[in-house]
C-alpha cells in the first residue's frame, strides 16, 4: 500500500514564509490606508484663500463705490477668468501652458477636494442642497402646478462638474453642425470640436463592453470609462429596448450620423473609483505649481470694471471681487488682455447685467448704469427636464438594498480603502436615444425639432433604484426591488429667462424656466411616458407599477398631471449668452467676444446657440479646450 509523502517543513523556510506574508500584509495595509488617508485628507488642495496675496484691497464699501472704476495700482494679470467651474478649470490649465501669460482664476467656492462626497460617484444625490450647491430655485413655474423647482449649480472648483451625475455624452455631430449652419456659429461645428473632445479625454476601455476606441481620446486629463460596479438591470433595459424596436448600439459617443439607439453609459470616473471633475482633471499638482497661474478661492466677482476706450467703446479693464455679502472691503485686479466670464449659464448673465451689460429696461429698473444695451443677455434660457417613473421588478435586480445604513458603512470602507465597490456607481447605467417624431401617431402632433431627420429628440434612461426628488428621497423599502425609468426631452421648444432680483451681486438671480409652455413639449413627454411603459413591460423583469400606479391605464390628461408633478430639471441650463448676431438675441460672436464691448469674453454653457441633444458637461469642456487655443493663437499673433 502506498502512502502519500508528507511534506517536510524546514523551520527556516517556515519562518521566512511567515515573515514574507507578514511583510506583504503590512505593505498592503500601508498602501490601502495611504489611499484612504490621501482621500480623506488631500494634500496640495488648489486655491489661495487670502485675497490680499492675489488682488488689491481697494476701498471700504460705500453707496457710491459702483461709480468708481479706478484700477490705479491694482494687481495685474493678462487674463482674468471669472468662475473656476467646468469651463474655467480647462481655460486656466490650457492658457497657463504659455509661460508668457499671467493668468488669474477666481472661484466663489473652495476646492472640491475638501468635500468628500464630491469625490464619491454614488454620493452625487447628496451634493444637492449641500455646501457646494448654490441652492437656487426657479420662480413658481406656471405649467408645473406653480412649483418652485430646485436648480442646483456647483459652487466649488470644478463647478457643476464636481456635483453632477458624471454621464459622459458628447452629443450628436449634427447638433454642432446645426450651430454652425443654422445659427452662424462658424468654428463650432463637429469637425471643429471633435479634436477637442479627443484632446480632453483619457478613455479606459472596458472588458465587459468592448467598443472601437479609435473614436475616443487617449492621454487627455479627463478620465472616462464605463462605471463597472453596476446592478444587473441594464441588460434588461437593453432587452426592453430591443423588444420595442430600439436597436442596441455599442457607443453613443462615436460621432456617428443618426445617433439613435440604446447603449451603456460612459462616465467621468477615474480608475481609482473617484469622480474626475474638471478641477481634479485639469488642476493637477503640476498645473497648480505654475508660477504664471494663480487660483483665488472663496472670492465672488461682484462686477466687471468697464472703462471707455479712446474711441468711446466700453472696455473691460478688470474685475472687483469680495469674500461675501457682508465683507467691508472689496478687491480689484486689472486684466491686460481679457476678462473671460466662465460663471455658468445662470451666473454669467447675472454678472453681465450687474456690470451694466444687458437689456436696457431691466438695467434701468434696477438703477444700474448702462454700459451696453444688449437685449439677448439672460434670454433664450434652454434646459432639459428629467421625469422619472418607478416600477417593481423581479428579485435580485435593483440597488435599493444598497442605501440601507448597515450596508452603507461596509460599502464606504471598501471604497475608501480599495477604490472599488458600489460607491463607484453613478446610478446611470444605460440610455436610449429615440425619435418621437418618427412614430406615425405623432406626425400631426409635433414638429421635427431634431438637428436632422436622423437625430434623436428624446432620451430614455435607466436608473437601477427607486428614484424620486432627484435622488434625495431614499427608497422607502430597502427590500423592494425597484427600477426607475426616466425621460429627458432633448429638443425643448420652451425657453426661459435669467433676470435680476436686485443690483446686489450676492442676491440670487431670478430663474424662469417656463417648462411645458408649448404644446409640442407637453405632447412629446406624454409620448415618452407611454414609451417607457412599453419598455418596462418588454424588459423581462417587470412586475408592477409603483409610481404612478396603473401607469399604463392613464389617459393623456392624467399622464400630463403626473408629469407636471414629478418633473425636475436635468440641470442642463444653456444658451443664456448665446453665440449669434445681436439682432437675433446673440450675446457673443464666434470668437466669444461680448458684442459692443472690448476685452470681455464668455466661455461656458451659456454660449451654446441651441441646447445640445445630450448632456452638457462634455460639450462645455470641448468648447473651453477649443477657446483656449483660439485665445492663445490670437495673443501670439499680436505679440
Ligand atoms: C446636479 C447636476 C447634474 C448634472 N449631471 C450631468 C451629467 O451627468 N452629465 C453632463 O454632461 N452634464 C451634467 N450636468 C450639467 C453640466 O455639469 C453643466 O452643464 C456644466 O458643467 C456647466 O459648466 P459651466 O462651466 O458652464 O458652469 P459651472 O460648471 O457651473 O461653473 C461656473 C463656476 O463659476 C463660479 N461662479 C459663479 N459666479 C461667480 C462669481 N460671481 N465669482 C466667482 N465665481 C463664480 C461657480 O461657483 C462655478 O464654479 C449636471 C449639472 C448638475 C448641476
Amino acid at each position: 500500500m502506498s502512502t502519500l509523502a508528507t511534506p517536510q517543513l524546514n523551520p527556516e523556510h517556515y519562518a521566512a514564509s511567515i515573515a514574507l506574508a507578514a511583510g506583504g500584509s503590512l505593505y498592503l495595509a500601508y498602501r490601502l490606508s495611504r489611499r484612504a488617508i490621501k482621500t480623506l485628507f488631500p494634500s496640495g488642495v488648489p486655491g489661495e484663500e487670502n485675497p490680499r496675496k492675489l488682488a488689491t484691497p481697494y476701498e471700504k464699501i460705500t453707496s457710491r463705490h459702483e461709480d468708481n472704476d479706478d484700477l490705479e495700482g491694482a494687481e495685474e494679470y493678462d487674463v482674468v477668468i471669472v468662475g473656476g467651474g467646468t469651463a474655467g478649470c480647462v481655460l486656466a490649465a490650457r492658457l497657463s501652458e504659455d509661460p508668457n501669460l499671467k493668468v488669474l482664476l477666481i472661484e466663489a467656492g473652495k476646492s472640491d477636494l475638501l468635500h468628500l462626497p464630491s469625490r464619491i460617484p454614488a454620493a452625487n444625490p447628496q451634493l444637492l442642497e449641500s455646501a457646494v450647491d448654490y441652492g437656487l430655485s426657479t420662480e413658481p413655474e406656471p405649467e408645473m402646478h406653480n412649483r418652485k423647482m430646485a436648480w442646483p449649480r456647483g459652487k466649488c472648483l470644478g463647478g457643476c462638474s464636481s456635483i453632477n451625475a458624471m454621464m459622459y455624452v458628447r452629443g450628436p455631430a449634427a447638433d454642432y453642425d446645426e450651430w454652425a449652419t443654422k445659427y452662424g456659429a462658424t468654428g463650432w461645428s463637429w469637425d471643429d470640436l471633435k479634436p477637442y473632445f479627443d484632446k480632453s479625454e483619457n478613455f479606459t476601455p472596458s472588458k465587459s463592453w468592448e467598443i472601437d476606441t479609435s473614436t475616443h481620446g487617449k492621454g487627455g486629463p479627463w478620465q472616462i470609462r464605463y462605471a463597472d460596479a453596476m446592478s444587473n438591470i441594464y441588460p434588461s433595459f437593453l432587452n426592453g429596448c430591443r423588444n420595442i424596436g430600439i436597436p442596441v448600439i455599442k457607443d453613443i459617443n462615436a460621432g456617428q450620423r443618426g445617433m439613435v439607439g440604446a447603449t451603456r453609459v460612459q462616465a467621468f470616473i477615474d480608475n481609482e473609483g473617484r469622480r474626475s471633475s474638471a478641477a481634479s482633471a485639469y488642476l493637477s499638482d503640476e498645473v497648480c505649481a505654475r508660477k504664471n497661474l494663480k487660483i483665488s478661492v472663496g472670492m465672488t466677482v461682484t462686477r466687471v470694471i468697464m472703462q471707455k476706450g479712446a474711441d468711446g467703446v466700453p472696455v473691460a479693464r478688470g474685475v472687483e471681487l469680495s469674500s461675501g455679502a457682508h465683507a467691508a472691503v472689496r478687491y480689484r485686479v486689472r486684466a491686460r488682455k481679457d476678462v473671460v466670464l466662465a460663471a455658468g449659464a445662470v451666473h454669467t448673465p447675472h454678472l453681465l447685467k450687474i456690470s451694466g451689460i444687458g437689456p436696457k429696461a431691466e438695467l434701468k429698473e434696477h438703477g444700474i448704469k448702462i454700459v451696453k444695451d444688449l437685449p439677448g443677455v439672460g434670454n433664450n434660457l434652454q434646459d432639459h427636464m428629467l421625469i422619472p417613473m418607478t416600477v417593481n421588478v423581479t428579485r435580485g435586480k435593483s440597488l435599493n438594498w444598497f442605501v440601507k445604513p448597515d450596508v452603507g458603512i461596509s460599502v464606504v470602507l471598501r471604497w475608501l480603502f480599495t477604490g472599488g465597490g458600489m460607491l463607484c456607481s453613478n446610478y446611470s447605467e444605460a440610455m436610449a436615444w429615440v425619435r418621437a417624431r418618427d412614430d406615425p401617431s405623432m406626425a400631426d402632433k409635433i414638429e421635427d425639432l431634431a438637428s436632422s431627420p436622423h437625430e434623436p429628440d428624446m432620451e430614455l434612461f435607466s436608473i437601477p433604484i427607486y428614484y424620486k426628488n432627484s435622488g434625495k428621497t431614499l427608497p422607502v423599502d430597502n427590500a423592494a426591488e425597484q427600477w426607475s425609468l426616466a425621460q429627458i426631452p432633448l429638443r425643448p421648444s420652451s425657453t426661459g429667462t435669467i433676470t435680476l432680483s436686485s443690483k446686489n451681486p450676492f442676491a440670487a438671480p431670478v430663474i424662469r424656466a417656463n417648462y411645458f409652455s408649448t404644446e409640442q413639449d407637453r405632447q412629446i413627454s406624454i409620448w415618452a411616458f407611454k414609451r417607457l411603459c412599453q419598455l418596462a413591460k418588454a424588459s423581462g423583469i417587470f412586475e408592477s407599477w409603483e409610481i404612478p400606479k396603473r401607469a399604463d391605464q392613464l389617459d393623456d390628461g392624467e399622464i400630463l398631471e403626473f408629469l407636471k408633478e414629478s418633473a425636475n430639471t436635468c440641470y442642463h441650463a444653456s444658451c443664456t449668452t448665446m453665440i449669434g448676431k445681436e439682432a437675433d438675441r446673440g450675446v457673443v460672436g464666434n470668437d466669444l467676444r461680448v458684442h459692443g464691448v472690448r476685452g470681455l469674453r464668455v466661455c461656458d454653457a451659456g454660449v451654446m446657440p441651441r441646447i445640445i441633444s445630450g448632456h452638457t458637461c462634455a460639450p462645455v469642456i470641448a468648447m473651453a479646450e477649443r477657446f483656449s487655443d483660439v485665445l492663445k493663437a490670437e495673443y501670439a499673433a499680436k505679440a
